[in-house]
């Protein structure tokens, strides 16, 4: 529901409300959203939109009848349709739009972050309705997000919005998915996202959607852990928008947590990508997990791929393999190789010099243990 103390809302629109029909973009299921944006500016909210549905739009562009388009053909239709989009949209507002295409890089990189968050702040002061999506044409595996629900998270996070909806073919979580399971029941709130709640969520059953209930409970996780509610709704009925602006909850909503994580610890678990893993002993993962202390060096007993100071890692107990938590380390692979195992008094003699001034590997102020295993 549009609680009367959200000031500011992320938009997430999926591709089958854009492209219903594969045969480009329609209006259909655009206007009532398009009203509703105009509505919540009029109430004084500000919105940013994140848009899906670049590559379903552009696809009628392209004779290609299979389900799993190569990545190739994925780029070329998301460039046309993009375009195609963009100026559906444009034409709904008699106000200004923006694109705004990203990647996960530009999120995870701190200066191009900034400069996300400060032109999303620019195009919201002067009225202009920023409309984000991936940008699919240049996007490879490793650097895109992959997926809108995660995306707009992100988006929810960096632009410290208030909520976040997003808008499906399916009108919330259900204890299964519907698509498959007739006998499926709507959950109409969330207070504590569990194993249990991913539990519940499948992949996509519609052609063009990417992630299904999965990417948007982890959504949920990433937004609601930094202070942002969050809704599931139906963007294909128009009643779904009268009772978001009637203060009613038309679909599911998770609450944002009451104590949410630290800027710092949010972009550890939620934004950075580990490139490698840091396999540690009983001891070690006894002192970060009772004690809440920081990972040194004394602990480790091996290192797995090849990483850099300031990159992200996983820390996994080699007893029973599991992962413990994640953290930014402050020396890289071949640093900690030469220093496993070693008692921090000793870092200095094994390097020859102490990189940082620090004998934690992994401070605890920018470590994350982890609930999920
Ligand atoms: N527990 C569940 N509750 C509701 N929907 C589910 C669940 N598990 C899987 N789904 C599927 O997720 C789909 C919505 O995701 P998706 O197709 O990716 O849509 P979008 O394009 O809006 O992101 C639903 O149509 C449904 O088939
Ligand atoms: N960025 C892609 C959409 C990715 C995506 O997550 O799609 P969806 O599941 O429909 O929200 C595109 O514009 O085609």
């Amino acid at each position: 529901m549009l609680n009367p103390s959200w000031r500011r809302v992320v938009l997430k629109v999926g591709s089958a409300l854009i492209a219903p029909d594969n045969e480009g973009c329609s209006e259909r299921y655009l206007r009532p959203i398009a009203e509703f944006i105009r509505e919540c500016r009029l109430l004084g909210r500000e919105v940013i939109l994140v848009s899906s549905g670049s590559v379903a739009a552009g696809r009628h562009h392209f004779n290609f009848q299979h389900h799993r388009v190569p990545l190739a053909l994925k780029r070329a239709m998301a460039a046309v349709g993009q375009n195609e989009m963009m100026n559906f949209w444009s034409r709904c507002f008699d106000f200004p739009c923006a694109q705004v295409l990203l990647t996960h890089g530009d999120l995870s990189d701190r200066v191009r972050h900034v400069n996300v968050q400060n032109t999303l702040r620019r195009l919201l002061d002067h009225g202009v309705l920023p409309i984000v999506n991936e940008n699919d044409t240049i996007a490879t595996e490793e650097l895109k997000v992959g997926d809108n629900d995660n995306l707009a998270a992100m988006v929810a996070t960096v632009c410290h919005a208030d909520a976040l909806i997003i808008c499906s073919d399916v009108n919330g979580l259900y204890t299964a998915d519907p698509n498959k399971d007739p006998s499926a029941k709507l959950i109409p709130e969330v207070k504590k996202i569990s194993q249990e709640i991913f539990a519940l969520a499948g992949g996509s059953a519609s052609a063009v959607g990417t992630g299904g209930m999965r990417t948007k409970i982890e959504a949920a996780e990433k937004a609601t852990t930094q202070g942002v509610d969050t809704l599931i709704a139906d963007g294909h009925q128009p009643e779904t928008f009268q009772c978001l602006l009637a203060g009613k909850n038309p679909g599911t909503i998770f609450y944002a947590q009451k104590n949410p994580l630290p800027a710092k610890k949010h972009w550890v678990r939620h934004t950075l990508r580990a490139k490698g893993e840091i396999w540690v002993d009983d001891g070690c993962v006894n002192a970060l997990c009772q004690h809440g202390a920081s990972l040194l060096s004394s602990g480790i007993v091996e290192i797995r791929g090849e990483f850099e100071s300031g990159d992200a890692v996983i820390v996994r107990c080699s007893v029973g393999k599991r992962s413990i938590a994640k953290g930014v380390s402050r020396f890289s692979a071949s640093e900690l190789f030469s220093i496993k195992g070693q008692q921090s008094q000793h870092i200095e003699r094994c390097l020859g010099y102490c990189p940082n001034g620090s004998n934690a590997v992994i401070h605890r102020s920018e470590m994350m243990l982890l609930e999920r295993i």
